[in-house]
């Protein structure tokens, strides 16, 4: 332990604070030219890039170090990327929230941080349909389960729809209120591979489908599901989620498309791959 003074402990942080500050007042600048190489205020654009984020901060998690807890550092980066994208461009959310999904909220407001405007939406159908118009940039909304009342993920399997962009919690589960759940955000940006990511697929069928039977049809096209769930809204919609980044043109939808049971399918979203937090007590620990 050191035996300096608490005078003198002290003066170090406030030094270190103000080399903190100045440096994100410097990231501030070097993030306006970034929009500007982006042409967010041309095209009116989400300035959102979750591929870019989620490297970031999976490096940060490479390079960590107690005893800090790496979950609370992920919070700060968050919250600090939230008012950067709002530098660049200003939206808001639109998420989900009924007596059942109260930490809805919270996950929306971890993500996208305290000062972005965020309401609350009695139906996932309210809360989509904000960004269908427009009048919101993401929605946020529960992950696709047997039980949802209304499978949202349906009304994304129709050309130009948004796509599912990340799933939330990102980076370690935080308090919340109700019952702790995930969730996966939707809006219209351009999505990249990261190199360990998600593919959310819906397949149109002509009749219901066993999850085996789906399971063996993927199979045959080299496809890995991790999730399968289904939904008969006017057809059968079956809804897969592969552990991998499925490019639209890659040859292995059409294997599944020749077959007569299948109609239709289309890429709903990818995301990138959720650092749990035994992932990242494994990332640091030296
Ligand atoms: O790299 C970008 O595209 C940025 O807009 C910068 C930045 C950041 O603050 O680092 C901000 C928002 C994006 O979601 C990702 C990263």
């Amino acid at each position: 332990m050191s035996n300096r003074s608490l005078d003198d402990l002290r003066r170090e942080i406030d030094e270190i604070d103000d080399a903190i500050h100045e440096l994100i007042m410097k990231r501030a600048d070097v993030v306006q030219h970034v929009a500007a190489a982006k042409g967010i205020a041309e095209r009116n654009d989400l300035p959102i890039r979750p591929a870019r984020e989620a490297a970031m901060l999976r490096r940060l998690a490479a390079h960590h170090r107690d005893p800090f807890p790496f979950e609370a550092l992920a919070r700060i980066w968050q919250e600090m990327i939230a008012a950067f994208t709002q530098i660049q461009n200003q939206y808001s959310i639109a998420v989900y929230v009924d007596d059942d999904h109260q930490s809805m909220w919270d996950l929306a407001r971890d993500q996208f941080g305290a000062q972005t405007p965020i309401t609350a939406f009695p139906s996932t159908r309210e809360a989509l349909a904000q960004v269908f118009e427009g009048r919101a940039g993401v929605a946020v909304l529960p992950l696709p389960t047997v039980k949802n009342m209304y499978p949202w993920w349906t009304a994304l399997a129709v050309a130009n729809a948004p796509k599912v962009i990340s799933r939330l919690p990102f980076a370690g589960v935080g308090n919340v209120r109700g019952t702790p759940m995930e969730a996966l955000a939707v809006a219209s940006i351009p999505l990249q591979p990261t190199g360990r990511d998600r593919t959310l697929l819906v397949i149109e069928s002509t009749d219901q489908m066993s999850h085996a039977g789906l399971e063996k049809i993927l199979k045959a096209a080299k496809l890995n599901a991790v999730y399968t769930t289904s939904a008969d809204v006017e057809g059968w919609m079956n809804l897969v989620e592969l552990d991998e980044y499925l490019e639209a043109d890659d040859p292995r939808l059409e294997m599944l498309e020749v077959r007569d049971s299948i109609q239709r399918t289309h890429i709903i979203g990818h995301y990138a791959d959720v650092i749990r937090s035994q992932d990242f007590r494994k990332m640091y620990k030296k």
